[in-house]
């Protein structure tokens, strides 16, 4: 069997773009699985909100993410990209964490370059470190990988503050210190995204979250723009919310839940995805009577 990483890359190769889709738990990333998607993500902010209920503001641990990314690794072989923020800490603690990763069964990770106390890459006033210390975090992230095929992203928060000349300057000396792909976050247009893959030599993710500050593009418009990789991080998670958030007002509202069953999985769907009736039949097999 290849390498998480190595999957990865072989995804990258035969999808352009290449759809990441966020995967919250071990479960979600089986449904990503079964339908089709050929690459996961775990979100910075979805542990912080989901598995911690806090804000996305550099709250949770490698060991919280790690926790996370396992569950998800040990149940499917679709290679998964995580978040690792900046990488908690210094050059010696980002190795850790990029080992840590792989030893987790980890494809990819993204590392940027915000301040420690980092924000979401669409809210206001985010503060970033210089390029040098960039480049320094790219070079402890790729000096430390124990398998050839991890792919490491560069993400550069520089175009809110710096703009797009400065940030394809950033982006291009990740590249130069081994990046193999750059995540340009929070930019505006196509032309933005054009402007990134033309400079770089190496693949661009572009980032479709939700509500933030980047139009959401059809994978034939980026495509277009040349970009490699669209990420959904929280889609499904905002998804689900809202749809939790109704049954949660609809029981309390109604005394029961009759108005919203239509909107649920059942417990065949439930059943289909976990494999159950094969883990079923393996006890019946095991214990006869
Ligand atoms: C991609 C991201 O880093 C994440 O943690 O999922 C977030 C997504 C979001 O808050 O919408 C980010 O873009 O900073
Ligand atoms: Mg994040």
């Amino acid at each position: 069997m290849k390498s998480a990483g190595s999957r990865f890359r072989a995804a990258l190769e035969h999808n352009q773009p290449l759809q990441i889709v966020g995967t919250i738990n071990a479960y979600t990333a089986l449904m990503a699985e079964k339908v089709g998607h050929q690459a996961i993500y775990l979100s910075g902010a979805g542990v912080a909100n989901a598995s911690y209920g806090l804000p996305d503001l550099g709250m949770t641990s490698l060991e919280n993410v790690l926790e996370d990314a396992r569950r998800i690794t040990a149940i499917t072989e679709t290679p998964l990209l995580v978040d690792i923020d900046t990488g908690w800490g210094g050059a010696f603690n980002i190795a850790r964490t990029v080992k840590e990763m792989i030893r987790a069964g980890v494809a990819a990770v993204h590392l940027e370059d915000q301040v420690q106390q980092k924000r979401c890459g669409h809210r206001p006033n985010k503060q970033i470190v210089s390029k040098a210390e960039m480049v320094d975090r790219i070079k402890a992230a790729t000096d430390a990988r124990t398998d050839a095929g991890f792919f490491i992203i560069a993400r550069t928060d520089a175009f809110a503050q710096e703009g797009l000349e400065a940030a394809i300057e950033r982006a291009t000396a990740c590249v130069e210190a081994g990046a193999d792909g750059i995540f340009a976050e929070a930019v505006h247009s196509l032309e933005d995204y054009q402007a990134f893959s033309e400079a770089l030599s190496v693949p661009v993710l572009a980032n479709m979250t939700e509500f933030g500050q980047t139009p959401l593009f059809t994978l034939t418009e980026l495509h277009r723009a040349g970009v490699a990789m669209a990420l959904y991080p929280l889609s499904a998670f905002r998804a689900m919310n809202a749809a939790a958030l109704k049954v949660y007002q609809c029981l309390l509202t109604n005394g029961d839940q009759k108005d919203v069953v239509a909107d649920m999985q059942t417990r065949s769907e439930l059943y289909e995805f976990l494999n159950y009736h094969d883990y079923e039949n393996k006890l019946d097999e095991l214990f006869k009577q």
